[in-house]
C-alpha cells in the first residue's frame, strides 16, 4: 500500500508539488499522468526517498522508503533507466544489486529471461544499450526481490510495440498477483488499457483522481428502435431525456438497464441498446491538463465526470 498525505514540496519560488494526497492499493494499477514539469517525477522521488520533502508524508507499507530495511527487497524502483553505470554490463548491474540485497545469483538469470534479455545481450556494457534495452534491465532490477511495490517512471519509453505489450502483461499479471504498482508515463493509450486507478496532476496539484471506469465513464446510452417517435415518446414519459444521433438512434444520460425497462413496458423492441461511446483518456488528459481550460475547469468541474477535483 502506497499513502501519500498532504505531500508538498518547494523549489526557492517553484511549487514543484502542491499539497497532493492519494493511495495506491495492492492488487492494483495506478496510473499517475501529467503534462511536463507537472511534478509527477518530484512526487515518485519524495516516495523513494531521493528528495526531501518540504511537507507531509509518504509512505510504502506504513514506512517512509528510507525507514524500511533493505528497501529494495520491498519495492521496486525504476525511475531513470539511462541511471546505470555504463561501462557495466547488464549482467553485472544486475549481479551486483542482487548482492546488495542478499538474493542468490539464480535470480539474475531469472530476471534476465523474464525481461527478454538473452545471455549475449547481458554481457555487453550497458552503455551500448539501447533505451528499450536499458529499460528491460531496470525493470529486471525492479524485480528481482520480488517485491510487494513497484514503482516506475515512464517504463515504456523507448520500448518497441512488442516491448509495450510484454510490459503490460507484465505489469498485469504481477498486479494479479497481489502486488501494488504505480507508473507515470505519457503513452496515455497504454496507461489506458492497462491501469486500474488514475492520477491526474497539473502544476503540483491532483485535478482529478479515481478509477479508470469512473473517469472515464458519463458516456451514457445509445439506443435505437424500428420506431424512433415512439421509442422516444416512450422515454420521455419515463423522465428519460434523450437527444437524436446521426444515425436513427438517441443518445441519453440514464443507463442502459433504465432505457431498456422504459422501452420494454411501452412494448417497443429495441434493435440496439449499448453504452455510449466512453470519452477517451486523451480527451480527459487535455481537458484537466490545458492551461487555456484551467479556468473552465475549475469552475466547470459540476459536468465533469465522478473524481474530478476542483
Ligand atoms: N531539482 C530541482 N530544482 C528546481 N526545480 C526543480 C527541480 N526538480 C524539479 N523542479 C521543477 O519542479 C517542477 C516539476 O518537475 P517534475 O520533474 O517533477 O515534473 P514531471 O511531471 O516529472 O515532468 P516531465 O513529464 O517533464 O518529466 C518543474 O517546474 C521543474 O522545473
Amino acid at each position: 500500500m502506497i499513502e501519500v498525505q498532504n505531500l508538498t514540496k518547494r523549489y526557492g519560488d517553484t511549487l514543484a508539488v502542491d499539497d497532493i494526497s492519494f493511495t495506491c492499493k495492492p492488487g492494483s494499477v495506478t496510473g499517475f499522468l501529467g503534462p511536463n514539469g507537472a511534478g509527477k517525477s518530484t512526487t515518485l522521488r519524495m516516495l523513494t526517498g531521493l528528495t526531501p520533502a518540504t511537507s507531509g508524508r509518504a509512505t510504502i507499507g506504513g514506512h517512509a522508503y528510507r525507514a524500511i530495511p533493505n528497501p529494495g527487497t520491498q519495492v521496486g524502483v525504476l525511475l531513470d533507466a539511462s541511471a546505470q553505470h555504463s561501462g557495466r554490463t547488464g549482467r553485472e548491474v544486475l549481479t551486483i544489486a542482487a548482492k546488495t540485497m542478499g538474493l542468490p545469483d539464480s535470480r539474475v538469470d531469472e530476471m534476465l529471461a523474464v525481461v527478454g534479455l538473452s545471455p549475449k545481450e547481458a554481457r555487453r556494457r550497458v552503455g551500448n544499450y539501447s533505451l528499450g534495452m536499458r529499460q528491460r534491465l531496470g525493470v529486471a532490477q525492479s524485480l528481482l526481490s520480488d517485491p510487494q511495490v513497484l514503482i516506475l517512471d515512464e517504463p515504456a519509453n523507448g520500448l518497441d510495440p512488442a516491448g509495450i505489450h510484454w510490459m503490460r502483461q507484465l505489469l498485469r499479471m504481477y498486479a494479479d498477483r497481489g502486488g501494488t504498482v504505480l507508473l507515470s508515463s505519457h503513452l496515455l493509450h497504454e496507461i489506458e488499457v492497462i491501469a486500474d486507478e488514475l492520477i491526474v496532476i497539473g502544476r503540483g496539484r491532483i485535478v482529478a483522481q479515481g478509477t479508470k471506469d469512473d473517469l472515464l465513464a458519463g458516456a451514457g446510452t445509445f439506443v435505437r428502435a424500428l420506431e424512433p417517435d415512439l421509442l422516444a415518446s416512450a422515454l420521455a414519459s419515463s423522465g428519460i431525456h434523450v437527444t437524436p444521433a446521426t444515425t436513427d438512434g438517441f443518445h441519453t444520460d440514464a443507463e442502459p438497464a433504465d432505457v431498456g425497462k422504459a422501452a420494454a413496458a411501452a412494448g417497443i423492441a429495441l434493435v440496439e441498446l449499448r453504452p455510449g461511446d466512453r470519452a477517451g483518456l486523451e480527451d480527459l488528459f487535455l481537458q484537466l491538463t490545458s492551461d487555456d481550460q484551467r479556468d473552465d475547469l475549475v469552475h466547470g468541474v459540476q459536468n465533469a465526470p465522478k473524481g474530478v477535483q476542483a
